[in-house]
This record gives C-alpha cells, structure tokens and sequence, in this order.
C-alpha cells in the first residue's frame, strides 16, 4: 500500500487563515484580483518575480515577455535577449511538432501519438496561455492527441510518462482529511472540476489513478471549447483502490495497491469529496466522468438535486446522441417529428447506453403527446443487446436501469427473437432505423452484422459505433471498415501487420495488399478531409467514436483505372480484371461522410452554461435544450448530405451557441441565480441575442495579459 505524502495535508490553521481572508472584503479582493483581471487586457497582478515566474505556467511567457516586464519582473539575464511574439512562439513549437510528423510518415502508431502528447503536455506545463492558444487555432488536429483517442493511451501509460503532477488526487486514505486538503489547492476560484474515480477509462476498463488523464483531457476541452479560464479549472482522481490484478502487482504504480472500496464506504468517500469542494467553492461545477456504471447512476441521483454536477458518460453523451438519431432521421429527409417510428438497436446497456435509451425514450415520448400512453409505446422502439445478449423480462437478475427497455418475451417470439439473441439475430428480425453502438467492444459490428443492417427497412440506416477509444476497433477479421481518421496510415500498418502474420517476406507483403478494397482516393486526410473510407474485406472494423454512416456516394473502389490516383493508395489500387471477377469494378462503393461523435459536442456547453446561468441545479430540461441546439446546429443541405454533426473546428462556436441555449432554460425554468454582476434579475432581461452575446464576452482567450508585480 503506498503512503500518501502527508505534505499535501492543510493545516487547520491554513483554513483558518484563508476563512478569515474570506470574511474580510479587502483580503477577499485582494485574493481574487488576478483571477478577474486577467480576462481581457487589464494588467493581471502577480506576487511572484524572476525565476518563480518562469517556472509558473499560469504567468509564464517564456521569450515574449517585453523588456519593461523584464525590468518589472526581474527577468532581465533570465531569458535570450530576442523577445519574440506570440505568434512567434507558436510558429517555433508548431515547427518542432511537424519536424515529428515528417520523420514518422508510416502511419499514426502509438509511439507517434504518445510524442506528440508529451510534447504538448510540456508545453501546457510550463506556458499555460501559449498552450491553450495551439490548442484552440489547431482543435481538430490536437483534440484526438490531448483527449480521446490518444489520452487513452496516456492514461495507460501513466506511471511512465508521470512528470509533473497536476489537479488533485485524494484518495481513500485522505478520509477525514478532505475537508482541509481541499485548501491546498492554490487557486482561490474554481469553476469547474471533472472528476473520476477511474472505475471505467473510456473503454479502456479499471484503470486507477491513472485515469486522471481523463479529468484533465476533459479539461483541455472546457478550456479550448468553452473559454473556462484555465486557472480555475481542477482535475481530480478519487483513488479508492483498482480491481485491476496487473495495477496491483506493478510495483510502477502509482495509486493505492488495494482492491477497490465499495458499498457505505465508497459512498462516503464520495460525499466527503463532494462536500469538501462545494464548501471551499460553493459555486463550482462538478463533472462526473468514467465511473462504473454500478455507480454513475447511483450518485447522479444522490447528488443531482443538490449540487451543481451531470455526469457526462449518462447526460452528456446521451445529449450528443439524441442530436444525431435526430439528424439520422432529417438525413432520410423525414422531419424530425418521425423519430417515434425510429427502431433502434442498442448495443450495451452500461451507464452510456442507458443514459441514451432513457434519453432518446424521453425525446420520444415528448413528440408523441408526453403522457403515460406515449412514454410506453415509445419504449417499444428499442431493443437492447448487452453481453448476454438481447435483453427481455426473461433476463435473470436484471439491472434495474435496464429493466423498462427489456423486451416483452411473447413480443419478442413473434419476431423471431428470444432472450439472449446475438447482435447479429436482432438486426436481421428487427430490420432497425439505427444500429447504435456503446458496449466498449472492438468488433462488434462485424460483417454477420453489417450484413444483417443490409435488410434494414429504412432508405437510409445508420450507424452510431460510439465506442472509445479506436483502438479496440482493430480487429482483423471483418469485412467493412470505417476509418474514421487514419486513412492511408492505417492501410500500411494493416498491411505491414498482416504480412507479419503471414512470415514477413515480399510474397506475405504482397498477399496482404490483395486484403484491401479501398473506396475512395482521398483517405489520406480521411478524418480532416471529413471522408468516410469503407474498406471491403479484411481489414479493419468499425468502433471508436461515433460514426454516422448515412450514404453518400462519391467516387467509390479504387481500382488501377482511376484517374489521377493518390499516388499514396496506389499500392492499395485492385487489379481491374480481379475485381471484374468479383463483380466489381471502378467506382463501386459508398462512401459516406464520417466525423466524431463524442459528448465534447456538449459537456463544455452544459458547463458553461451552468456556470453563466448561476443555475443552482442541471436539470433535465438544460440538458435537453442543449441536446436541441446541436441538432439544430447543423443546416439542413449539409444534414441531407450525411453530416449529421458539425466539424470540431468549430468547437467553440458550437459551445458558445449550446451554452446559451444552457442559460436560456436556466432562467426559463427560473432556476438562474445569475453569474458576478449579471445577477437574476438582468439575466432575466436579456434577448436571445443577448444571451449569446453574454456567453461569448465571458469566454477567456490566450492572449497574455501585461504583468505587474506587487508584494504579498
Ligand atoms: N462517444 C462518446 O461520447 C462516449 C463513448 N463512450 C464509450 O461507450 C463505451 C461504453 O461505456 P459505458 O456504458 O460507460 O460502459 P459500461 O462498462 O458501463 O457498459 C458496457 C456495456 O456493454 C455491454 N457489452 C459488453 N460486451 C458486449 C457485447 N459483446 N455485445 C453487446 N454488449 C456488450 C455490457 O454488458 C455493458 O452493458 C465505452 O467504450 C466508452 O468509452 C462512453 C461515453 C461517451
Ligand atoms: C468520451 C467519453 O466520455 C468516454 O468514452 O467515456
Ligand atoms: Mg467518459
């Protein structure tokens, strides 16, 4: 069992001291000072000079300090004479990152991603503003490294690549403690904490502590997406032990070596924690991320009428989901009021999917009337495959959060189906609108599967394989695959693996090509470019993120005849005459639109709007508008076209519009009790214009702020 240091123990004085601070005015402004400047371009003040600037991320701005800051600061000496711009600096960094991409042509492998990670994270360790600033003007290429998929891997290789610490870790150890712990934190001000208590990382499994990589890549996003300043931003791991055997005997790892606490003793690890921070910061903003289903039911209820927390894995995801089954259904150019007659197949019934089944039974029931009737024949729309299989009232010790979706099992004979029919079974009877996917399972949509959606009675079905992180997608043995953003990288390192399998020489390199059927010439960029690449055979299948598969046809198989072929997928060209005998030919394929569908649609909109709003309370129907102002985000030719949701480019625009759809229901429901100056009453006032306008002026941007020095 490690000892957790004693050092980050507060004292009873510290609190003391800072409670005093907190009932004089004075002290109190004086404490807050640099947190409400900062915004803006008003000096920020400092109380700390020369090297203990430098080394401060928050103040830090490496060769741009201008020389009267380096006079003020006592940095003269400190730094190369050269002050550079902002736009400088990044050009330097973004040089050194690229110079990574071009010595690693061969494909997006762990080792590349892992890089570039740790090149960003050092940045983001020692020059906080420049950091967000890459981050926001380059979101759709750094997103998939500091988040999902990649943080993933971070996560599991957390021991290893643990430099400096960051956000808090209290851990079962710290019971009775964390009341005082929670002052150690230096920030006076926080808004928003994501919190895990690395249960379930992604789909990754029990990670431990190590999971605090996901608090903090779901942080990057509130501060890139939604302007959260980064200093009151507060990631935390809530280390009650791991039930992961491989964690307990690394003698590397770096949380509590004991099998998870549970039952009255986790709960009350869990109350302390919540109780520590609302106390220090009554305002602050609680997300719950990546907790076992067993518990993210259990404390969203426990705690959703009292605190201000969602929990984004149930809440979040389910509001990204609904916008899509909604754009699923404008893309057969139906009005979204048919999504009642939507049968929809849901493969996993952990803490994800039911957080969508409720959600989705919800939206329906809403459409049909928003009754009792309404609620039960919408609930008919829905069949669950679990591990075991389909879910009917037949299942034995059900989970109660899946017990309203379980089939009646007379219903389900009729349709050929019994309890436990495989995935594939469903399909084939069901004929679904959608084949959503959330069961953390690489593979599951196999060819038996995509086969069986073939029958589907809809003109156009779709997709939704919801699953992180990508990696559990590669499995060698299906028959479609969707890459949603590897493209030609993926073919080689496909390729090169299976001419490993089969011995590793020239005729096994060659074989292995003949395993592709690649439709479309542009899979480079295939993510960036916003191209779905279907491949026909074995390769790879799909899983990751969220994929709608909507069909849009463009340019097809890639076969030696195509014209002006990228001289990348050439290797991957098929022979004309072999395709003929298989019935193929150039041209022939799908190729629909494919981006990430993910809750950072949402979560950083719900939290800012929160915030804004000054609601006491998340409550379902903020979530829901949220959920509607995505779905409406979209215009309605690119939806006809397939792209149900919109580029992550456009992130922050995207959160600033669902964080004022957050506020508006807030005071709506007059739950607003308003944010700083804006109290209830103004926010009551303002136009919808306003709102947004409100939402976008209290955004924070990384532009560095003139430092002043002044004494302690
Ligand atoms: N795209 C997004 O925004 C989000 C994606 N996710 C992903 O969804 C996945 C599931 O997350 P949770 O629901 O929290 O996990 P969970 O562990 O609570 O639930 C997994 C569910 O999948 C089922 N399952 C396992 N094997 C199966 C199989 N062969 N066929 C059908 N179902 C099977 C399990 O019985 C269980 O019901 C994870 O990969 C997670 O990363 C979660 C939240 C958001
Ligand atoms: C994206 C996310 O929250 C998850 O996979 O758990
Ligand atoms: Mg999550």
């Amino acid at each position: 069992m490690s000892n957790f240091p004693n050092q980050i123990r507060a004292s009873s004085s510290l609190i003391k001291r800072f409670k005093q601070r907190m009932t004089n005015p004075a002290a109190m402004m004086q404490a807050t000072r640099h947190f409400t400047t900062l915004e803006g371009h008003r000096p920020a003040i400092v109380h700390k000079r020369s090297l203990d600037i430098l080394h401060d991320p928050w103040f830090n701005k490496g060769t741009a300090f201008s020389m009267t800051e380096r006079d003020r600061l006592d940095l003269r000496g400190l730094l190369p004479p050269n002050v550079m711009t902002s736009e400088q600096q990044i050009q330097r960094f973004t040089a050194d990152l690229k110079r990574l991409e071009v010595q690693a042509r061969d494909g997006p492998s762990d080792p590349y991603a892992l890089a570039k990670w740790r090149i960003l994270n050092r940045l983001h360790d020692r020059n906080e503003t420049m950091y967000y600033k890459v981050l926001i003007a380059n979101i759709e290429e750094y997103a998939p490294i500091v988040y999902t998929p990649t943080v993933g891997l971070v996560c599991q290789n957390y021991s290893g690549l643990f430099r400096r610490p960051r956000g808090m870790y209290f851990s079962a150890e710290d019971r009775g403690e964390m009341m005082s712990m929670v002052y150690n934190w230096p920030a006076e001000q926080v808004d928003m904490i994501v919190v895990t208590d690395g249960s379930r990382i992604l789909g990754l499994g029990d990670l431990g502590v190590q999971g605090i990589g996901i608090a903090i890549g779901k942080l990057d996003l509130y501060v890139a997406a939604a302007g959260i300043n980064p200093q009151r931003v507060l990631p935390v791991m809530i280390d009650v032990g791991t039930n992961n055997e491989k964690l307990l005997k690394d003698p590397m790892y770096l949380g509590l070596q004991e099998h998870r606490l549970d039952g009255d003793e986790y709960i009350a690890v869990i109350d302390e924690f919540m109780e520590a921070v609302f106390t220090r910061w009554p305002h602050v903003i609680v997300q719950f991320e990546d907790f076992q289903s067993k518990w993210a039911f259990k404390l969203l209820q426990r705690y959703r009428n009292t605190y201000r927390m969602f929990n984004d894995d149930v809440q979040g995801t389910a509001g990204v989901a609904i916008a899509g089954l909604l754009g699923a259904v404008r893309a057969q150019g139906r009005p979204m009021i048919d999504f009642p007659k939507q049968k929809i197949v849901v493969a996993g019934a952990g803490s994800a999917g039911i957080g969508v089944l409720n959600a989705a039974r919800k939206t329906m029931a809403r459409m049909l009337g928003n009754n009792e009737s309404a609620f039960e024949s919408a609930g008919r729309q829905f069949w669950v495959v679990d591990a075991k299989g389909l879910i009917t009232e037949e299942r034995e010790n059900i989970d109660p959060e899946a017990l309203p979706f379980a089939r009646k099992v007379k219903e389900a004979s009729r349709q050929g189906l019994r309890e436990g029919a495989s995935l594939a079974e469903v399909v084939r009877e069901v004929k679904p609108d959608v084949l959503l996917g959330l069961s953390a399972v690489g593979g599951l949509f196999s060819k038996e599967v995509l086969e069986a959606l073939k029958g589907s009675t809809s003109t156009r079905p779709a997709i939704f394989a919801m699953s992180n992180p990508t990696k559990n997608g590669i499995k060698f043995a299906s028959f479609f695959c969707l890459v949603p953003f590897a493209g030609i990288g993926v073919l080689n390192a496909a390729r090169k693996t299976m001419a490993r399998m089969l011995g590793n020489n020239e005729s096994a390199f060659e074989s292995a090509g003949r395993q592709f059927w690649v439709v479309d010439a542009k899979v480079r960029n295939a993510f960036t470019a916003g191209k779905l690449v279907i491949h026909i055979s074995d390769a790879l299948s799909i899983v990751g993120m969220i994929i709608e598969l909507v069909a849009l046809y463009t340019q097809g198989l890639i076969t030696e005849e195509r014209e002006n072929i990228d001289p990348e997928a050439l290797p991957f060209a098929r022979k004309v005459k072999e395709a003929s005998r298989q019935g193929l030919r150039e041209g022939n394929g799908h190729i629909g639109h494919c981006n990430q569908g993910n809750n950072m649609y949402l979560f950083p909109g719900i939290g800012l709007g929160t915030l804004l709003s000054g609601s006491r309370i998340i409550s379902d129907g903020m979530l829901q508008a949220a959920a509607e102002c995505l779905a409406e985000y979209m215009a309605e030719e690119e939806v006809l076209n397939g792209i149900i949701y919109p580029s992550t480019s456009r992130i922050r625009d995207i959160t600033k519009e669902v964080a004022a759809a957050v506020v508006k229901e807030a005071i709506k429901e007059d739950l607003a009790e308003g944010y700083r100056e804006m109290d209830a009453r103004e926010l009551h006032k303002l136009s919808q214009e306003e709102i947004v306008e409100y939402v976008k002026n209290n955004m924070w941007s990384p532009d560095y702020p003139t430092l002043v020095y002044k004494m302690d």
